[in-house]
């Protein structure tokens, strides 16, 4: 020991001690080293946790030396730090037994606590003087026992190093005192093991840090768990790579709480084996052994992973796992040293002693190897010593606090005790960090941010999904506000159209009724119901009528008197008879003659007094029907006294006056269905398609000729004579020609009928049938588009017919020849007559799938979608839904366009 440097150090120490009351300097241990130089220190020592370097004054010899801040994964052997056995020796007061055996005696043990030494003495005037790293005396307090021998070790294991605190000393010297007491009744009173339990527990993250603690006893050389006694024979289990010691049967507790830890203890002491001694009716039998096993989680900064920020994930690429420092502190409370014979045990007894007194000497051994630096420490020899190898001498941080009694009967145990204690301290430890990769926690970490980088992508992507639905719906909700707007503002343009139509009807009903009022009331007055033109045609005739009857009458009185004569032989003479014969006979054929001629007069009279009638323009009413009927039958009087034919043949009369008076009586006649065989049969039919040939083109005559083969065309006989004869390419010219509406109307209308016999199909169209129809639609009066309307549904109806019965399989012709446009066009006119007849058109036209293309095309499919819905006849509306639900055409476009029937 160098002299010199020592007192030095005693002086720095001394007004620290002074001034520093009961806190302990225990750098200040450094300064006794039994003849050894200053502990080297190859490498930095963990820094103290926070708290407890705020509470310590410990300040360890190597605190000016910095850690190495590069260390990851274990530690090797370079990064060990050198470092002695700490020894700290405690003495117990005397106990009421010492204070009447040896009242006669000085102590055997006389303390220095100001110069760490001990006085051990020999006899009255000799003593050996020892000194330790720490003296404390029989009044030292629980509290600073702890924080001198226990707790720089605490704080290394909570940095990462393994440490050990043990108690060596005689039976009954206070042991089990320092070590385990609990402190139940006295809170000051609780032992290293509680304190450093608290400490542990207030230094620790609950979080990402573990404690856990196994509790055994080393009894007669079997390893017994002391929290579960039946596993009472545990191996001891050691690495061979690191060195590390465990013991891995062992119950392994988690601990949360303090209150945990007192539990266990409680439960551990009571399972100890405490075998009655004369010496000490306390006596610990058995070596017991508190194992805390500390997890702590590093924190790097380097290596963190913002747990806010998932973009940091790609900063972390090039981060280390996150480390784990593991600490194992060992608590030792060594049974007692007292020799086996002066214990007095015999029997069972003895073979306990014999059993301590082996693993403490195994114990002697190794520390005597340790101390002296030899090559082969005798770990194995006992149990203790292998279980203790990782915690004494080791790799750990290690103090021992030797235990001694004041008596000077026991002060050969105390000696041998004190002994102990010096060679320990000459044990130079290497203190390794414990530190290791914490690849399961980085793994779970990442698997976090990953979980987390998921759940945000989903919630993106809802989030996108969600603003798309929005914005589709938005987007409907626009069209079909739209659409609202426009079908309302259509709706208002054709109530409006409806509307102003009405009103021109109604002032033009006024005014028939103003002309009509006239007419009756001069009807009135001049004793007839017609107008003044009426009123003289209508004398005209009746004075004709007159004549004619006069002439009827002459006529017969003369054929009576013929006769009379041609009956009597007797009386006058035979050329005087013949010559009276000639005469009357030249009179019959001037009355015949008279008669033509007044027939004659009578058919232009009549004509002029239905044209007075028809031609004029305005609405029927009953009482003009009921006028008209008068004059119909007065016709048909007529044509019986004058004959069809004879009427028929005016038609063809050069005077354009006589045949428009002809053709208007031939086709009030065709009017009735009782004339309509006859007039064919008279050759009727020809003379009025003759009448729409001539070439000097009258529109008067042509729309009364086409009204009367109109009506002729009704039949569906006579349809195929005017198709033979020409007919529609004769109508077809007459409708090209045609101006007035009327016209187009009686035109339209014989082809409409036409359009409704099957067999004259290909043929009405091929002579221009069908575009002479759709031709006429130019006039836009409604009378001409709904004879149009009506040829087409007629038609359309005819090749759906022949269609279904699988005679027809091209496009339709109506398509062929242009119509579908019109027919999208009016499907939806406001004329419900048209409507109805175009509705029908397209559900025809529907019902033969080679027309579909060009009906989708064609926008007839929507058409057909409102008239499935709108259409006020349930018939309608049912046939237009059946044809598109059983169209494949329609249906794969109804459900690409997402429309629902
Ligand atoms: N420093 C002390 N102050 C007061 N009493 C003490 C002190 N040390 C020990 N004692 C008392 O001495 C008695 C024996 O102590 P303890 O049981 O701790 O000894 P031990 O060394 O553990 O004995 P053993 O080896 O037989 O287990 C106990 O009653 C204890 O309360």
């Amino acid at each position: 020991m160098d002299a010199m440097r020592r007192r030095k150090e005693e002086e720095e120490l001394q007004p620290r001690q002074r001034s520093g009351g009961v806190q302990f300097e225990v750098g200040a241990m450094s300064t006794y080293r039994n003849g050894r130089g200053p502990a080297k220190v190859d490498r930095v020592q963990p820094a103290p946790s926070a708290n407890l370097r705020a509470s310590s004054s410990f300040k360890s010899k190597n605190s000016n030396v910095r850690r190495s801040s590069s260390g990851a994964g274990l530690r090797d052997s370079d990064d060990s730090v050198s470092g002695r056995v700490r020894v700290a020796v405690r003495l117990r007061p005397q106990n009421a037994e010492e204070i009447v055996a040896d009242a006669d005696f000085a102590d055997c043990v006389e303390l220095q606590p100001e110069f760490k030494r001990l006085k051990l003495r020999k006899n009255n005037w000799d003593s050996d003087t020892y000194e330790f790293d720490e003296v404390l005396t029989e009044s030292a307090s629980q509290k600073r026992v702890y924080e001198v021998v226990a707790k720089p070790v605490v704080e290394s294991v909570l940095d990462g190093y393994n440490g050990t605190v043990m108690a060596y000393g005689q039976t009954g010297t206070g042991k089990t005192f320092t070590l385990g007491r609990l402190g139940d009744e006295d809170t000051s009173a609780r032992g290293i093991m509680v304190r450093a339990m608290e400490d542990i527990l207030a230094n620790i993250s609950r979080d990402s840090d573990s404690v856990t603690i196994s509790y055994l006893q080393l009894y007669m050389e079997t390893i017994q768990d002391l929290l579960n006694p039946t596993n009472d024979n545990i191996s001891i289990v050691e690495d061979p790579k690191s060195g590390d010691v465990s013991v891995p049967a062992a119950t392994l507790v988690d601990i949360r709480t303090y209150h945990d830890f007192m539990e266990l203890l409680r439960l551990g002491e009571a399972h100890r084996v405490a075998a009655n001694t004369k010496l000490n009716t306390e006596s610990s039998r058995s070596h017991a052994i508190l194992m805390v096993h500390i997890k702590r989680s590093v924190t790097d900064t380097e290596s963190e992973i913002s747990s806010d920020n998932y973009h940091s994930l790609h900063m972390s690429k090039n981060s280390k796992p996150p480390i784990i420092r593991k600490g194992k502190l060992v608590v030792v409370d060594l049974a007692g040293s007292e020799r086996a014979h002066k214990s007095g045990s015999e029997g069972h007894t003895l073979e306990e002693a014999k059993s301590i007194n082996l693993s403490l000497s195994a114990l002697g051994k190794c520390i005597n190897a340790l101390a002296e630096n030899s090559p082969h420490v005798p770990v194995r020899d006992s149990k203790l010593t292998r279980l203790l190898k990782d915690s004494f001498g080791g790799t750990a941080r290690t103090s021992l606090i030797v235990t001694v009694g004041p008596s000077p009967r026991h002060r050969a145990e105390t000696a041998s005790t004190i002994l102990f204690g010096q060679r320990a301290m000459k044990v130079e430890n290497m203190l390794k960090i414990k530190e290791e990769f914490d690849y399961k926690s980085l793994c779970k970490r990442l698997e976090t941010q990953i979980d987390k980088l998921i759940a945000e992508n989903e919630k993106q992507q809802k989030a996108f999904e969600d603003e798309i639905e929005r914005t589709t719906i938005e987007a409907q909700q626009r069209i079909s506000e739209a659409e609202i707007n426009y079908t309302e503002a259509l709706e208002r343009e054709k109530m409006k159209c409806q509307m102003d139509y009405m009103e021109s009807i109604k002032k033009l009903e006024e005014k028939w009724m103003n002309n009509h009022s006239k007419h009756v009331t001069n009807g009135i007055v001049n004793g007839n119901h017609g107008g003044e033109g009426n009123d003289h045609a209508d004398e005209d005739v009746r004075e004709l009528n007159i004549k004619l009857q006069k002439e009827i009458t002459l006529r017969k009185q003369a054929e009576e008197e013929i006769q009379y004569l041609k009956n009597s032989h007797h009386h006058p003479s035979e050329a005087g008879v013949n010559a009276d014969v000639i005469k009357l006979q030249n009179l019959l054929d001037d009355e015949t003659r008279q008669k033509q001629k007044l027939e004659e007069e009578v058919l232009i009279l009549q004509s002029r007094l239905s044209q007075l009638t028809f031609g004029s323009g305005l609405p029927r009413n009953s009482q003009l029907d009921n006028q008209s009927n008068g004059e119909r039958t007065s016709i048909a009087n007529l044509h019986e006294h004058v004959g069809l034919q004879k009427i028929l043949s005016l038609l063809e009369s050069e005077d354009p006056n006589v045949r428009l008076h002809a053709v208007k009586v031939v086709a009030n006649l065709a009017a009735e269905d009782t004339n309509q065989e006859r007039i064919v049969e008279a050759g009727g039919l020809s003379s009025l398609l003759a009448l729409l040939r001539s070439r000097s083109f009258d529109e008067t005559i042509c729309r009364i000729a086409a009204g009367a083969i109109a009506n002729l065309a009704m039949n569906e006989a006579n349809q195929e004579l005017i198709m033979a004869q020409d007919g529609i390419s004769l109508l077809a010219m007459t409708a090209a020609d045609a101006e007035d509406p009327q016209t187009l109307r009686m035109v339209a209308g014989a082809i409409a009928n036409l359009c409704g016999n099957d067999k004259l199909q290909t043929r009405l169209r091929s002579e221009g049938g069908i575009k002479a129809l759709l031709g006429m639609v130019r006039s836009r009066h409604p009378d001409v588009l709904s004879q149009v309307a009506r040829g087409v549904a007629n038609f359309a109806k005819c090749e759906s017919r022949t269609s279904s019965k699988g005679s027809k399989n091209n496009r339709s012709l109506l398509i062929e020849d242009g119509a579908l446009p019109w027919i999208v066009q009016n499907a939806n006119n406001d004329a419900s007559i048209i409507r109805r007849h175009i509705e029908l058109a397209l559900c025809h036209l529907a019902q033969h799938e080679v027309n579909a293309k060009d009906m989708v095309s064609g926008g007839a499919l929507w058409e057909l979608v409102r008239i499935s819905r709108d259409c006020s006849r349930e018939d309608i509306r049912a046939l237009a839904r059946r044809t598109l639900t059983s169209s494949q055409t329609f249906s794969s476009e109804l459900r690409r366009l997402r429309v629902e029937i």
